[in-house]
């Protein structure tokens, strides 16, 4: 577990203290994939940066496993770094070394490891990562997808119990980022890996995560379940991900609304309910009319969820709500 008490971080620029993130308390649980959401310059890779101490915190606590990493001796820290794996945006692998020497560099430096260890621990590692035919590559002969899977593999070398991504698939094609999106799935399942995921994107947060902190301009502003987060969000930051998730105008989507006549509906269903034919009958039962303004269906992780914005004209509107609502349907009146 990961826990963040009142930890703060100013960077000291001509003198002057700036602050990068302001005091924040912050819960990361054993074995889920939290995400770390928010626009350049909001303090995501400040707050990740801290996690494994590439930054000094200028306040606060850090507790990692009930353990104070922050008053951590310099020989504690090596170790603790072990435990800790990174991933990034631009791989950052050794151009002049193949995928197998990338993979072992960490073990070779960590220098706790037998050479037979290491040879073994490549070997599994590239079957992992669906890499053993390009063993003896470099770098620059593989695409973006297979060099984030040497990333990955090479993260995992010393075996880490928390694994931190920063911006892993920002420079991935959507194909190629759902096929790393799935191995960090797999790997958090499989190996029980505590997942720290940066991302400008709450399509990556959907896919993947469990749970979300959204940050703006130093602060943690929303944080919870994705789906909470994603279905319900409160702060106008988090509102802006979701619309520029599901790739809405929001200017456009305000023009239609206007032009729609009677009540307008938002409608969230989750799990079951989302195949379940319920328009029909309600509309039968509360004499109410409807036409569609908008609506999809997607996952959140592995749970189907729907949303559908509905003008309802005639009828008796509580009836109708009722129904819905009593079929586990979230209904939001938007006008
Ligand atoms: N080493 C540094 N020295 C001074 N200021 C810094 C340093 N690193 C980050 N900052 C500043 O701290 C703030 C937060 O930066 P940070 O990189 O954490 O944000 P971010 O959300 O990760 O942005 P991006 O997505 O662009 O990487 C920014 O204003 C940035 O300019």
């Amino acid at each position: 577990m990961i826990v963040f008490n009142q930890v703060q971080k100013s960077y000291q620029v001509g003198g002057r203290a700036i602050p990068a993130l302001y005091p924040t308390d912050m819960t990361i649980e054993t074995g889920e994939v939290f995400g770390i959401v928010g626009h350049s310059g909001a303090g995501k890779s400040t707050l990740v940066r801290l996690i494994n101490l590439l930054e000094p915190p200028t306040g606060g606590d850090i507790l990692i496993d009930n353990e104070n990493i922050t008053r951590y001796s310099a020989s504690e820290l090596r170790a603790f770094r072990r435990k800790v794996g990174m991933i990034f945006q631009h791989f950052n692998l050794l151009s002049s070394k193949t995928v197998s020497d990338n993979i072992a560099f960490p073990m070779k430096l960590a220098g706790i490891y037998s050479k037979a260890e290491i040879r073994n621990r490549v070997q599994e590692l590239l079957a992992r990562v669906s890499l053993t035919d390009q063993a003896d590559k470099y770098p620059s002969q593989l695409s973006g997808g297979q060099k984030q899977r040497v990333g990955i593999a090479r993260a995992l070398a010393c075996r880490p119990t928390i694994l931190l991504c920063d911006e892993a698939t920002s420079a991935l094609d959507p194909q190629t980022t759902q096929s790393v999106l799935r191995l960090l799935a797999e790997i958090n399942k499989e190996l029980g890996l505590t997942i720290v995921l940066i991302t400008h994107e709450m399509d990556v947060v959907r896919r993947v995560c469990d749970r979300v902190a959204v940050m703006d301009g130093g602060r943690v502003v929303e944080m919870g379940a994705v789906s909470d987060v994603f279905l319900h969000p409160k702060h106008p930051t988090t509102r802006d991900f979701v619309l520029e998730s599901e790739s809405v105008d929001s200017q456009e989507r305000q023009e239609d609304l206007q032009k729609a006549k009677g009540r307008i509906l938002r409608l969230t269903f989750k799990g079951e309910s989302t195949y379940q034919p319920l328009l029909g009958s309600v509309a039968r039962a509360s004499g109410v009319d409807f036409s569609i303004l908008s609506g999809r269906i997607d996952h959140i992780k592995d749970t189907p969820y729907g949303q559908l914005t509905l003008s309802l004209v005639g009828g008796d509107l509580e009836v109708a709500m009722s129904a819905l609502e009593a079929a586990d349907v979230h209904v939001e009146v938007v006008r």
